[in-house]
C-alpha cells in the first residue's frame, strides 16, 4: 500500500473535477486526481458530448428535408446509423485529449485510475493507493436513476451511459421521461428515421415556461414524435422481440427499444461517506453555500452536489472552490444567473427565473417584455421563424430570461452576463446589434420594454411638442 500526502485530493476527473485539478495544479497547489471510469466523465463519454454530436447529425438528415421552400431539391436523405455513431465516437475521441491523463499529468496532476473510499475523515482509499489531503474535492458526478417501475427486471433498457454503442437504428424507440435528455433524444431519432414515443409522467419539460414548451411540443409532434403527458409508466413486460409498456391510465405502446430518462442519482455510493462523517440529503451531499459538506476539509460539486446538474455548474463550483481551496478566501456559489439550454430545434434556454416564478416572487411589480422571432428578418430569411424571447423584469431589472428559438442557448449567453452583473434594462438597449442577425431578437427584447413608456406616454408626447415649438 502507497501513501500519499498532497494538499488536494480531488475524487473524480469529470467536468468539475478536472476543473478543480487544472486550476489548483497551475497555481501552486499539489494535487492527486482519481477516477475510477473514463477520464472527462459523464459530459465528455456519456453526455453533452456524445447527445450534441447526435442533434447534430440528425438536424443534417432534417434540413435535407427542408430544402425545397429554399428552391432545392434534394433527395430524401439516407440515415446510416452505425456511420451517424461513428460520427459521435469521433467527436469525442477528437475533444477527449484535454481531458485526458496524458494531459493532467503533464500539467503536474498525480492521476490515481481507481475508485476512491473514504477510510477516514482526511484518508481516501483507491487501490494500492492511500491519500492523505489537507483538503478533498468529491466530483464524483450521477448516474441515470432507475425507477422501480414493475417489470423492468424482464425488459433491456437504454441509458445515456449504452445508447451510445447501439449500431443499429431503433425501429421504434420508447422514451420514458420528458425531461432534457428524453426531449434531445426524441427529436435526434425521429429525424434519424425512428418511431418515437415519449412517455412524461408529469409535463414536457415541466421546469420550462409552459408557453414556450408548448411551441416546442408541437414542434415535436409534427415532426412526428407521439408525446404522451400526465400518465407515468405502471408496467414493462416483453412481447415477443418487442417491448409492451403500459402507463397508469391504462394506454399501452409497444416498442423495439426502451430508453429511460428518468432522471439522475448522485454518485456516493462508493465514497463510504460515513467514514468520513459526510451527511448527505435527498439529491446528493449536503453542502453549505460554499460547497462545503459537514467534513469541513471536504467539499462536493457539480451533479453530485443535488443542485443544478449541468457542466457549465460543476465549472462554476470549481471556481468557486478555488478560492477557498488555495487562498483560503470565502466565497459561495449563487444559482440566479446559471444559464441552461435544451438542444432541441428550436433550442430553448432560460436564466433566471421563468414568469411563474418571478410573478410568485415580485407579484404586480413584475413586467414581461417579449419579442417573437417570426419578427426577426435574419430569422424570417433562413425560415427559422419559430420563437420567442420573454425577459422578466422587476424594477427595470431583468430577474429572469426564457428564450425558444434558433441559436436560443447562444442568445441567452447576454441575458447570463447582465443577470450576473445586475445591469439594468437600459444599458442592454445601449447595445447595437449587427443587422441581420438573431442577436437582434434580444435587443428588439429590451426594445419591447421601453416602447410603450415612451410611445404611450402622454407626459413625452407633451415635451417633444414643446421642444419641438421652440427648435429653431
Ligand atoms: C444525456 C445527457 C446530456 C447532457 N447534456 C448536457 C449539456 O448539453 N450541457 C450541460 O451543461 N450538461 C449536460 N449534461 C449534464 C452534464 O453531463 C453533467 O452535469 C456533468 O457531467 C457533471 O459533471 P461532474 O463533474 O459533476 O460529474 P461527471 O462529469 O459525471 O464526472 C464524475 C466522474 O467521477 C467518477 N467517479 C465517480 N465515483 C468515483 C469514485 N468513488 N472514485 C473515483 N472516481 C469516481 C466518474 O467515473 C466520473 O468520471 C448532460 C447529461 C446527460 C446525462
Ligand atoms: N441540454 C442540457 O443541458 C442537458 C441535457 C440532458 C441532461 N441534462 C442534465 O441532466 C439532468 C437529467 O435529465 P433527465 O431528462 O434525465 O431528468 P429530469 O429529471 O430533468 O426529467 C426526468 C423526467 O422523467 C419523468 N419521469 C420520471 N419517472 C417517470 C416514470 N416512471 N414515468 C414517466 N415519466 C417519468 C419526470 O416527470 C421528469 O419530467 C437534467 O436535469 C440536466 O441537469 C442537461
Amino acid at each position: 500500500m502507497e501513501r500519499i500526502k498532497t494538499d488536494v485530493l480531488v475524487i473524480g476527473a469529470g467536468s468539475g473535477g478536472l476543473s478543480v485539478a487544472a486550476g489548483a495544479v497551475q497555481m501552486g497547489a499539489r494535487v492527486v486526481l482519481l477516477e475510477g471510469g473514463e477520464m472527462g466523465g459523464d459530459c465528455l463519454n456519456y453526455g453533452c458530448v456524445p447527445s450534441k454530436a447526435l442533434l447534430a447529425a440528425a438536424k443534417m438528415a432534417h434540413m435535407h428535408t427542408r430544402t425545397q421552400a429554399f428552391g432545392i431539391t434534394t433527395s430524401k436523405p439516407q440515415v446510416d446509423y452505425a456511420g451517424v455513431m461513428a460520427h459521435v465516437a469521433e467527436t469525442i475521441a477528437t475533444i477527449a485529449p484535454v481531458d485526458s491523463q496524458e494531459r493532467f499529468k503533464g500539467l503536474g496532476v498525480r492521476v490515481i485510475r481507481a475508485w476512491g473510499k473514504f477510510i477516514s475523515p482526511q484518508e481516501v482509499q483507491a487501490g494500492d493507493h492511500v491519500i492523505t489531503a489537507r483538503r478533498i474535492v468529491i466530483a464524483t458526478g450521477s448516474s441515470p436513476a432507475v425507477p422501480p417501475i414493475p417489470g423492468l427486471d424482464t425488459v433491456p433498457y437504454l441509458t445515456n451511459e449504452t445508447l451510445w454503442s447501439l449500431r443499429q437504428a431503433p425501429d421504434h424507440l420508447l422514451i420514458v421521461g420528458g425531461g432534457p435528455v428524453g426531449v434531445e433524444m426524441a427529436q435526434a431519432h425521429v429525424r434519424l428515421g425512428c418511431r418515437v414515443t415519449v412517455i412524461e409522467g408529469a409535463r414536457l419539460l415541466g421546469k420550462d415556461d409552459p408557453e414556450l414548451t408548448a411551441t416546442l411540443r408541437a414542434r415535436l409532434t409534427d415532426e412526428g414524435v407521439t408525446l404522451v403527458e400526465g400518465a407515468a409508466v405502471a408496467a414493462l413486460r416483453p412481447v415477443g422481440e418487442r417491448i409492451e409498456l403500459r402507463t397508469e391510465n391504462d394506454e399501452v405502446y409497444t416498442g423495439s427499444h426502451l430508453l429511460l430518462a428518468t432522471g439522475r442519482r448522485a454518485n456516493t455510493d462508493k465514497l463510504d461517506l460515513k467514514a468520513a462523517g459526510i451527511e448527505t440529503s435527498d439529491t446528493g451531499i449536503r453542502t453549505d453555500a460554499g460547497l462545503r459538506t459537514s467534513n469541513r476539509r471536504v467539499y462536493a460539486i457539480g451533479d453530485v452536489a443535488g443542485g443544478l446538474q449541468f457542466t457549465h455548474v460543476a465549472g462554476y463550483h470549481a471556481g468557486v472552490i478555488l478560492r477557498t481551496l488555495l487562498f483560503g478566501l470565502p466565497s459561495k456559489a449563487a444559482t440566479q444567473h446559471i444559464p441552461r439550454v435544451t438542444y432541441t430545434d428550436p433550442e430553448l434556454a432560460q436564466v433566471g427565473l421563468t414568469e411563474t416564478e418571478a410573478r410568485w416572487q415580485y407579484g404586480a411589480r413584475l413586467e414581461v417584455a417579449e419579442f417573437d422571432f417570426a419578427e426577426n428578418d435574419r430569422a424570417v430569411a433562413e425560415r427559422v421563424t419559430t420563437g420567442r424571447v420573454k425577459v422578466m423584469v422587476a424594477g427595470g431589472r431583468p430577474v429572469g430570461v426564457s428564450i425558444l428559438g434558433s441559436g436560443a442557448g447562444d442568445l441567452v449567453a447576454l441575458w447570463a452576463l447582465v443577470l450576473a452583473n445586475r445591469l439594468k434594462m437600459r444599458q442592454v438597449t445601449a447595445m447595437v446589434a449587427p443587422y441581420p442577425t438573431m442577436a437582434e431578437v434580444n435587443k428588439r427584447a429590451a426594445g419591447a420594454y421601453f416602447s410603450p413608456r415612451l410611445f404611450e406616454s402622454r407626459m413625452v408626447k407633451r415635451a417633444v411638442g414643446l421642444v419641438q415649438r421652440w427648435l429653431p
